[in-house]
């Protein structure tokens, strides 16, 4: 993982896979600390007035990933803020640069085979409506691991455990790099 260079204290982003957590410890964590909480995808459905799976469908997963970019530099330029990204957000080049100049990226780093058991029966994600969504998970989890570990300031590494266990991970991590 790169060195912290751009360590900025007030936004925290967080990236990582499908059922990573992104979006309900991000609320969590941001309601703790008084901060805004976005979530790119949330965003997008408020700005667009339709859900992920129907932008899936009318503009493909390109489209999505053109609209997805344009969020994702709007949101990056607030402050002292806490964002979940969708968890495709660092397959490109440009969002990974704002992702990591203009706050502090935490992957959460989480097994295919956790992933698929918290979101396996999940209608609103489009890329696991496939015949064998584990073996999806297992192809995303090898292309991006390496992506998330590159884009990241941190790793929290989550195990087959509570919520609780893994927010108290995110915050004592938080806390150390704010005493850094
Ligand atoms: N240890 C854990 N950490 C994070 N989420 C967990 C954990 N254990 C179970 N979950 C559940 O997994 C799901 C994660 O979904 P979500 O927050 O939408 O992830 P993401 O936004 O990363 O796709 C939630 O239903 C959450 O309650
Ligand atoms: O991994 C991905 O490519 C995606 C993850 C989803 O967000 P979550 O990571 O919050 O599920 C959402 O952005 C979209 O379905 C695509
Ligand atoms: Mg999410």
């Amino acid at each position: 993982m790169p060195a912290m260079d751009k360590f900025i204290a007030g936004n925290l982003f967080l990236v990582g896979l499908m059922g990573a957590g992104k979006t309900t410890l991000g609320k969590q964590f941001a309601s703790l600390h008084g901060s805004r909480f976005y979530d790119s995808d949330q965003f997008l459905c408020e700005k667009t007035g339709v859900s992920i799976p129907t932008i899936f469908e009318l503009e493909g997963e390109v489209g999505f990933r053109e609209r997805e970019s344009a969020v994702i530099d709007e949101l990056t330029r607030l402050d002292n803020i806490v964002l979940a990204t969708g968890g495709g957000a660092v397959l490109r080049a440009d969002n990974r640069a704002m992702l990591r100049e203009r706050g502090t990226v935490v992957y959460l780093h989480v097994l295919p085979e956790t992933l698929i058991a918290r979101t396996g029966n999940d209608r609103n994600r489009p890329l696991l409506q496939v015949a064998d969504p584990l073996q999806k998970m297992r192809d995303l989890y090898a292309l991006r691991d390496p992506i998330y570990r590159e884009v990241a300031h941190v790793l929290v590494d989550v195990g087959n455990e509570s919520l609780h266990e893994t927010f108290a991970k995110l915050q004592s991590e938080w806390v150390k790099l704010n005493m850094n």
